[in-house]
């Protein structure tokens, strides 16, 4: 093979093939590289391409490719395309032959069969002149669970009342006879590198696989490895390691929140997603839900009442402190116990939800720039409930979000600008919600008139203009609860009001300036050093500041999961006391500009499940010292919006932070059952309070 020298110093014969080295890389770390892959199974020839793109991608950062042994290098290895086969595709390109390669990508391109609408299996006489697995290949699968039975010459799958049919023609005696594991399971598999030895330890392996939430270990070619799960739960997505890689002493099976994590970034970069609600692991759920949904659509009527997940990730059910621990099962007054599940939006408790535990010194996990530590001061050792950390909302299942670049206009705006807006000596498009001022300061803070005038939004309604919708959407939220929990039907009151709320807008994508401009303070995420305490009263846990906060400065928005009203009255309607006590967010600061909305139209936050830091926030009546105002980011479109909080005042180190709810504690049909107030203030407004001093009108916030 011919070697190289790097021009200057160094004569030393390398292993790797003559080319252009920048002056930039270091030798022998390039060497290191190369034989640390080496140490693998890949070969330098695999290994150099790479590792010049990605020198080139870190602008030669040589500790974040070396770093976790090289982790970096090894993932970009598997990311890409093979040389050799890329050579072959390039070959058959030219003579149109239709090679092994070939063959594996049509089973990629080919495994929903058009023809049927049925899920299909790979010919299994194409799998057996595949070439043998390459190491360390990851190969995704599809595996669905349940009972195979042999039906004349049709292999079933059944599973409560869905079946899967599989076309006759991809079964063979030899099958049958060779390769007894295909009775157990199905495999669904679909990508390059799956051969006939994978393939064999899949169906071997594939009860295990199914019933497992994580890694099963196997007797010797395949390991596999759950990692997404359709909606139903009967569609799973699979990654199986070549026993060299799985069996490999250096070789260790990657935290699943990381590596979606840095799917997330890669998925990003590669393909410019500019959602920013994108999140990998729902591209492979709903991959998997797509799959199942596709199979069943000519296989049937659909499974109804079919256990719903939210979605069940599995993956993240990583301890991380002991489990003693770990709350008991009687739950937070926001969240169900664990025996309950969501059951197409109901809940049921026949069967046991898999939610991740804490880490006490993180409650988010690393979602957020900060770490923001659960701090229980009583030495009961007890913890929050458990639920799923999400830093940005994401929608559970029919909230429609318009994200589209085409409908942010030239006016919702600045792509003519550049740097930070605020530096800029006249105010930019952005401004136009607030009048043509920014909302913020250079300090990141809130204008102190604009806060005033959301404080006393909030603090005096009376002083500002109240919107009645025609047919208010949040008064047939509480009639529909109300119906449905007495088997009455009620017709909904008139609506008592809404403040047409202000609005900030901040910079986006679409904007000219950069991710540092003055005017993108929520969207950057929360930079106040925070903690989820043990309240001493019966408020549960509450969220406070773990330093001195100046007034307007922003503290965290409520993220939660997107719901429709619709979807919001097939949760409230469960009959459990946990559920009546959860706080969803109304999105309903647009709900004046339409006439009637519609229940599928109206949007809410429930962060019951999966929610952020800001599901510890306490209600406190009048005072509390943080208000929610809207603020438009992705979309000028307020039926969508985050909810961002900010401080009304100044905040003392370990000051609880407090918001509040809007809660008319007289309205006895209101969807969600007060709790008994122990907000302390002395404007409290629930008469059941001892503190009670004056009740005020209650406000939609
Ligand atoms: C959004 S959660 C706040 C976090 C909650 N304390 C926890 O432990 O998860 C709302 C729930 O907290 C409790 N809560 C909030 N503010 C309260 C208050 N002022 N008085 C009594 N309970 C309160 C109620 O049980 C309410 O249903």
């Amino acid at each position: 093979m011919p070697c190289f020298s790097l021009s200057d110093n160094s004569d030393k014969p390398l292993f790797l093939p003559r080319r252009m080295v920048p002056s930039k890389v270091s030798l022998e770390r390039f060497e290191a590289a190369v034989t640390s892959m080496h140490a693998i199974g890949i070969q330098s020839e695999t290994v150099t391409p790479v590792l010049e793109n990605l020198l080139k991608l870190y602008d030669y950062n040589w500790e974040y490719i070396e770093a976790d042994n090289f982790r970096v290098l090894t993932d970009a290895i598997f990311d890409d395309p093979d040389p050799k086969e890329e050579h072959k595709t390039q070959a058959n390109k030219r003579t149109n032959l239709d090679s092994n390669h070939y063959k594996k990508k049509l089973r990629i391109k080919h495994h929903y069969d058009s023809r049927t609408s049925k899920m299909n299996v790979h010919n299994r006489r194409e799998l057996a002149e595949a070439p043998v697995q390459e190491v360390g290949k990851l190969c995704p699968q599809i595996v669905c669970e349940g009972k195979i039975t042999r039906s004349k010459s049709r292999l079933l799958i059944k599973e409560q009342n869905m079946e899967i049919k599989v076309p006759e023609d991809t079964q063979t005696d030899e099958d049958s006879s060779h390769h007894g594991g295909y009775k157990d399971a199905l495999t669904i598999s679909g990508l390059p590198h799956a051969d006939k030895e994978a393939f064999v330890a899949h169906g071997r392996n594939m009860s295990d696989a199914c019933c497992s939430p994580a890694i099963t270990s196997n007797k010797g070619f395949s390991t596999n490895f759950d990692v997404a799960s359709s909606k139903s739960g009967t569609g799973k997505l699979s990654f199986t390691y070549n026993s060299s890689l799985a069996h490999h002493p250096d070789f260790q099976v990657p935290d699943m929140e990381l590596v979606c994590k840095e799917m997330d970034a890669r998925c990003l970069r590669k393909f410019k997603i500019l959602e920013p609600n994108f999140s990998f692991m729902k591209l492979l759920e709903d991959t998997c839900q797509c799959i199942v949904d596709m199979g069943c659509e000519s296989s049937g009527p659909r499974e109804r009442g079919i256990v719903q997940i939210v979605p069940a990730i599995d993956y993240l059910s990583k301890p991380s402190v002991p489990r003693e621990l770990q709350s008991n099962q009687a739950g937070s007054p926001c969240m169900p116990p664990n025996n309950h599940m969501i059951l197409g939006g109901i809940h049921s408790s026949s069967a046991v939800p898999k939610v991740p535990h804490h880490d006490v010194n993180d409650i988010t996990k690393g979602e957020e720039r900060l770490s923001i530590p659960i701090v229980n001061e009583t030495g009961n050792g007890i913890l929050p409930p458990p639920f799923h950390y999400i830093p940005r909302n994401i929608a559970f299942q029919n909230a429609y979000i318009d994200l589209s670049l085409a409908r942010i206009g030239d006016e919702s705006c600045c792509s003519d600008c550049y740097g930070d807006c605020l530096a800029q000596p006249l105010p930019c498009a952005c401004a136009t919600e607030t009048g043509g001022e920014f909302a913020y300061t250079r300090d990141g803070l809130l204008k102190e008139g604009f806060l005033d005038f959301c404080v006393s939004m909030i603090q005096e309604p009376d002083k500002h203009h109240l919107y009645r919708c025609k047919d208010c959407p949040y008064e047939r939220l509480k009639t529909e609860t109300n119906s449905n929990s007495s088997n009455t039907k009620v017709n909904p009151g008139p609506c008592k009001g809404h403040l047409i709320r202000k609005f900030i807008k901040e910079c986006w994508s679409k904007c000219g300036c950069t991710k540092n401009c003055g005017n993108r303070v929520v969207q950057r995420g929360i930079t106040q050093h925070l903690q989820v305490f043990l309240t001493s009263g019966d408020k549960g846990w509450g969220l406070r500041a773990a330093e001195e906060l100046p007034r307007g400065a922003f503290i965290c928005e409520s993220v939660g999961e997107i719901l429709t009203n619709t979807e919001l009255y097939e949760r409230t309607n469960q009959k459990t006391t946990e559920s009546r006590h959860k706080y969803p967010v109304l999105l309903d600061a647009d709900w004046v500009t339409e006439s009637v909305l519609e229940d599928d139209h109206a949007l809410c936050l429930d962060a019951t499940f999966y929610g952020n830091v800001a599901r510890f926030i306490n209600h406190r009546c009048f005072d509390a010292n943080i208000i929610g105002i809207p603020v438009e980011i992705e979309t000028p479109d307020h039926h969508y919006y985050h909810l961002a909080f900010f401080t009304t005042r100044k905040i003392e180190p370990f000051e609880e932070l407090t918001w509040d709810y809007g809660i008319d504690f007289y309205d006895v049909n209101h969807p969600i059952k007060a709790f008994q107030c122990q907000c302390g203030s002395e404007h409290c407004r629930d008469p059941s309070s001892i503190s009670r001093s004056k009740s005020r009108a209650p406000v939609l916030l």
